[in-house]
């Protein structure tokens, strides 16, 4: 059983401007002339060898820095890069100010110097993803990933001929083949057996940190088959029911979907067998140790067995916290069914 429980009313509060500013945005992917007059009073976020131009702030957290292009292009100029680099931006979207922003690897430029220039550093999205403000963590994990999709997308695997990209850098071409931006589509799902959920940790993650289950689509399947072949797969559990709950991009290890469920076992049959070549461990953990866990910010201190969840960017974190939330009402309404008259 599939069923949407998230609503779009974020989208529609401000409908007149969202649909003007996705509209603009659609045309700058199709009108070259158009997207190379919004860049040039654009906003620029830059990247150095697809690390992030980000400045640290006050409360120890970091920031993308966004400059007007017009002061990117007089910057690169006074330390003597080529004029062209510009054109190799990629729009990647439109602001609430409705400004075209683009993204731009200046990997040819020396580090040091431009971060200078730019006030900012390059930092390494794997070390700074998690301290960026969740507001702006998608638009660099989206110009990331179109700049690695444009670096890796030279070629035609048809012809070996080039490809060359439109202005916009929403798609690249060959003769008569087109390619666009690939991403790899994920299922990610928090299993409940009614009073528990199921949670998991690989040997890559960090000390004590345990996750919903994930796994990658394989070609053909549906959503669900790919959760519950994943569930079988990784712990032995056939489900009862499956229900979407939203999605995300995700920049890591590069761009996939995912997209977050949740589902249920019949408390009958919750016991598991862990694929060790998959999962370090997997267990079914309370209300309680999830709560508490909910609410520790940094890893538990070495030789302590506490657990911690993946931080509010990752969807894992949302299905944990909707899940909580769920079992907390769920005991509540309990709770005022046994209170005498
Ligand atoms: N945002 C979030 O909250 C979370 C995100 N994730 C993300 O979900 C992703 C998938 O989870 P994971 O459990 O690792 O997935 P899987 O259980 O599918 O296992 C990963 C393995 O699948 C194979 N594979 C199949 N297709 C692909 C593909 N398109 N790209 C890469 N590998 C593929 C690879 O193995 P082989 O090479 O042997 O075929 C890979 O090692 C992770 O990369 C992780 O970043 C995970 C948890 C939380
Ligand atoms: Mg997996």
């Amino acid at each position: 059983m599939l069923r949407a429980v998230r609503t779009l009313a974020p989208l529609t509060r401000c409908c007149s401007s969202f649909v003007s500013r996705m509209r603009f945005v659609e045309r700058l992917k199709r009108d070259d002339g158009a997207c190379a007059a919004a860049l040039q009073s654009g906003q620029m976020f830059l990247f150095h060898r697809l690390a992030p131009l980000l400045q640290r702030t006050e409360r120890g957290t970091l920031r993308p820095v966004a400059r007007r292009t017009s002061d990117v292009q007089s910057i690169l100029q006074r330390l003597g890069s080529d004029p062209a680099l510009l054109e190799k931006s990629v729009l990647i979207g439109c602001s609430q100010q409705n400004q075209a922003q683009f993204c731009l690897d200046v990997g040819e430029v020396d580090q040091e110097v431009l971060e200078e220039a730019c006030e900012g550093n390059f930092i390494d999205l794997k070390k700074s993803f998690f301290l960026l403000p969740a507001a702006e963590a998608p638009l660099v994990a989206k110009g990331q990933a179109l700049l690695r999709w444009h670096q890796t997308s030279g070629f035609c695997s048809t012809t070996g001929r080039p490809t060359f990209r439109n202005r916009a850098g929403s798609q690249r071409v060959s003769g008569d083949i087109i390619y666009y931006p690939k991403m790899s589509p994920v299922v990610i799902a928090l299993v409940s057996d009614g009073k528990r959920c199921l949670l998991g940790r690989q040997v890559s993650f960090p000390r004590g940190m345990y996750s919903a289950l994930a796994g990658f689509c394989d070609m053909g399947e549906s959503l669900e088959e790919t959760v519950s072949r994943e569930l079988a797969e990784e712990v032995g559990l056939e489900l009862l029911s499956i229900s979407y709950s939203s999605s995300q991009h995700w920049p890591f290890p590069h761009s996939s979907f995912m997209i977050g469920c949740h589902a249920t076992v019949s408390p009958a049959h919750t016991q598991l067998s862990v694929d060790q070549s998959e999962l370090e461990d997997a267990r079914w953990f309370s209300l309680e140790e999830v709560v508490t866990a909910l609410q520790v910010k940094a890893p538990p201190p070495r030789g302590t067995a506490g657990l911690w969840l993946p931080p509010k960017h990752a969807i894992a974190n949302r299905l944990i916290s909707e899940w909580a939330e769920q079992q907390r009402r769920s005991l509540d309404r309990e709770t005022e069914l046994q209170i005498p008259d």
